[in-house]
């Protein structure tokens, strides 16, 4: 590319420059930041670049691309956003987009947009007004509209450019998920044109732009879609209905966004797109939005966060313990997402088979889906070896051990690893309910002992709790660098880490203990399981209680209860349904038998049956009695006192971290922001009132604890 002119010398975002070829070169790169985002101050840029292109006579085609090295542009900004006082505000910020978009688009000449690296939200909603998209096959390279993730919708034209571009049905499915395409995918779709290698990503763009300037081709989809009310009808309300068992009316940018799309179709583009602006500034005026937004801000923020002061240590291999559903898991992200050598140990073949099964098969899904190479699915798995002893650990700088909850156990990995390790390997253990200081009793270096608790299933689940301990009767505490190492290593696999003391259950386990047990109280009041579980779905959760009680199995909330009843109190007494359940064998799904159904051949329904005999098993005549809202209310206060209890113990270092924790770890309703965001909605006062009405209903396990109350003497928020 040979740049002879650059009309702008000031810093600016958006900048242009021309080759002697006739291509106009618009070069996105907003100064001071790492990363590309839409920000209204350009918007006179913007202005100034299209006036000027307006008075050019020999362009004969542009190339938009980023000055980034790794990004397109990931959106309209979040701040600028979460800045808006009024609806009217919002909206004016998406009606000048739009049209800016819209000049964009009506240019003479052949746009292109040259994208490398996220191409998100704002960002896919100015490449859609350019008229071919080509993309890097980069890993990097991401195209979506995940505004519906910030309770917002497209505000700049994607409600309507996307839908007339690749279709009705697949732009539903793109903006009301908000997914986020790989550049294949997003060729496929038909969302790109084409997908080079980095390398030559500008010289294709600009040969393309050199080329007649395409037709639009949504003839055949406006007739279709907009023409055929019929069509348009079914594919609407089968979005709808879709939408609708997701969300269960919790979240209103769903909705929005199937009106919008339809509105637009039945209106034609112009009124289209006032609409889009209308409710895109609503939107952004709403709790849930906001809620939503905060999310984002917080994991932004815990990505830059190390754990302690110190460097973490250097990880060029890693071994786990344990061949099970965890161990596998944990050596699956930590080969495939951190790119460290995995060692595992079992004591069984068997265990080793498993955990290597069990990689290849996630491996062999994502070459299926064609993200990976059936190159890369066997590179990958050259990474995870495995056997009976411990060789091959000799070398490994963490060891992260995921073997059965007994102590005795764990103390026998804790001075095995210590032998056959180096003097600085770091001891991990994914205990669930083992105090970490106890483990750390037999390490002769208890320095390096730590807690890195992983949820199920590992390579799903965003969570992981790290745990220092405090100390052990004869030595030291986890050391500084440990933690940061153990942070380092948690985020390298993909992770999301929260830093939480070494106390029974640690966060996310203590918060969910009395929240289940309250099910589990409700289910002995005689309430039908699936009604308990609609309850919470409804609120908002995505699971209900008795069907995680299932899938986590009864077994393992049988051993955790008396450890956290032990420490915390009567509180945490679970009714009496454990021994019952597991003495007739209902361990949940993974036994086969548990609330629900499993066996095939019992049930027959596409949908999940409850198994009707676990009420004759508890002495149950289920009767619906109580409003679905009360019940879930119910468990959930049991879960907002404790969160608080946590915070006020220092369990958790901040409501942001509670906030985090409790979506990341459980699934609580994003779109109330965290237990915390939700009893500042809420307010200490009225959370307190209803606590104490539980107290009178339920009993003295609903007791305030003394930083709610003190909270609501003093009218305080957690979030201030
Ligand atoms: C009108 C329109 O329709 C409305 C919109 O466009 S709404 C916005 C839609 N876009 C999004 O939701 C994308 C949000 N961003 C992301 O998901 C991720 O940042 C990403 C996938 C792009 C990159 O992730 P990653 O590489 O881990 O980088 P990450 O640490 O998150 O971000 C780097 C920096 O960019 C910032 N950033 C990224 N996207 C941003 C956005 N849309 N607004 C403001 N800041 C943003 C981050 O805050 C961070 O800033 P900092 O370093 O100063 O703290």
């Amino acid at each position: 590319m040979t740049q002879y002119e650059s009309s702008n010398e000031r810093p600016s975002a958006f900048s242009l420059s021309y080759s002697e070829n006739g291509v106009a070169w618009l070069k996105i790169d907003v100064p001071g930041e790492k990363m590309n985002t839409l920000q209204s101050a350009f918007a006179d840029q913007v202005s100034d670049v299209l006036a000027e292109l307006k008075t050019k006579k020999d362009i004969k085609g542009m190339v938009v691309y980023s000055g980034k090295p790794d990004n397109f542009i990931a959106g309209a900004d979040i701040r600028m956003l979460d800045a808006c006082t009024t609806a009217e505000e919002a909206q004016q910020l998406a009606t000048k987009g739009q049209e800016l978009f819209a000049q964009l688009e009506t240019l003479p000449f052949h746009v292109v947009a040259a994208i490398h690296g996220p191409c998100l939200g704002g960002g896919l909603e100015l490449a859609l007004a350019c008229h071919s998209r080509v993309c890097s096959d980069d890993d990097k390279t991401r195209l979506g509209l995940p505004e519906v993730q910030l309770g917002l919708l497209p505000g700049s034209g994607g409600t309507q450019r996307l839908p007339r571009l690749i279709g009705v049905a697949s732009a539903l499915d793109m903006i009301l998920t908000g997914k986020q395409l790989r550049a294949k995918k997003a060729k496929k779709l038909g969302v790109a044109d084409e997908v080079v290698p980095h390398s030559i990503l500008l010289e294709v763009a600009e040969k393309q732009a050199l080329t007649e300037k395409p037709k639009r081709k949504h003839s055949f989809q406006d007739w279709a879609m907009g023409g055929n009310a019929l069509g348009r009808s079914v594919v609407f309300d089968q979005a709808a209905k879709k939408t609708h068992e997701k969300t269960r009316g919790n979240y209103p940018a769903a909705d929005a966004i199937l009106e919008v799309i339809k509105y637009g179709l039945q209106h034609g583009v112009k009124k289209g797109l006032q609409q889009e602006a209308k409710r895109f500034g609503e939107l952004v005026m709403t709790p849930e939005s906001a809620a939503l937004r905060s999310i984002f801000f917080a994991t932004t923020a815990m990505k830059k966060e190390t754990g302690s002061d110190a460097q973490p240590a250097k990880i060029s291999k890693v071994g786990v313990l344990g061949g099970g559903l965890m161990g596998g898991g944990i050596s699956h992200v930590t080969a495939t997402k951190a790119g460290y050598p995995v060692r595992i140990k079992d004591i069984a073949n068997d265990g080793i088979q498993n955990a290597l099964a069990y990689n290849f098969k996630l491996l062999d899904k994502k070459c299926k889906r064609r993200i990976i190479n059936k190159a890369e699915l066997q590179s990958q798995m050259m990474q995870i070896t495995g056997g009976t002893s411990f060789k091959g650990f000799a070398n490994v700088d963490v060891v992260v051990e995921a073997v059965f909850e007994d102590l005795d156990l764990k103390h026998q990995m804790v001075r095995d690893v210590e032998q056959k390790t180096s003097p600085t390997t770091i001891f991990a253990t994914n205990t669930s309910s083992l105090p970490i200081h106890q483990i750390a009793a037999a390490a002769e270096r208890p320095e390096n002992v730590v807690g890195l608790h992983y949820f199920s299933p590992v390579e799903k689940m965003p969570l992981v709790e790290v745990i220092p301990h405090l100390g052990t009767e004869t030595g030291a505490g986890t050391s500084a660098e440990t933690i940061a190492t153990a942070v380092a290593l948690a985020k390298k696999q993909g992770k999301t880490p929260i830093v939480v003391a070494d106390k029974a259950g640690f966060y996310v386990n203590r918060i969910l203990a009395p929240y289940m047990n309250e099910a589990a109280s409700v289910l002995l009041s005689g309430e039908p399981i699936e009604h308990i579980d609609n309850a919470l779905l409804d609120f908002g959760f995505p699971v209900g209680p008795i069907t995680l009680l299932d899938e986590v199995g009864v077994d393992i909330g049988a051993k955790i209860s008396p450890i956290l009843l032990a420490e915390l109190g009567e509180r945490f007494k679970a009714p009496d349904v454990f021994d019952l359940l597991l003495n007739d064998g209902r361990k949940g799904r993974k036994s086969g038998k548990g609330f629900y159904l499993y066996n095939a051949k019992q049930s027959n329904a596409k949908k999940k049956e409850v198994d009707k005999t676990v009420y004759k098993l508890l002495s149950l005549e289920p009767k619906q009695k109580a409003a679905g809202l009360d019940i879930a209310l119910r468990c959930t206060l049991m879960m907002l006192n404790e969160a608080a209890r946590c915070l006020d113990e220092g369990v958790i270092q901040s409501p942001r971290d509670g906030d985090i924790g409790a979506i990341f770890g459980i699934g609580f309703p994003p779109f109330l922001g965290g237990p915390f965001r939700y009893m500042d909605k809420l307010g200490a006062k009225r959370v307190v009132e209803l606590l104490t009405e539980h107290v009178d209903k339920y009993g003295e396990r609903f007791t305030p604890c003394e930083k709610l109350v003190a909270m609501a003497n003093e009218e305080q928020s957690f979030y201030g």
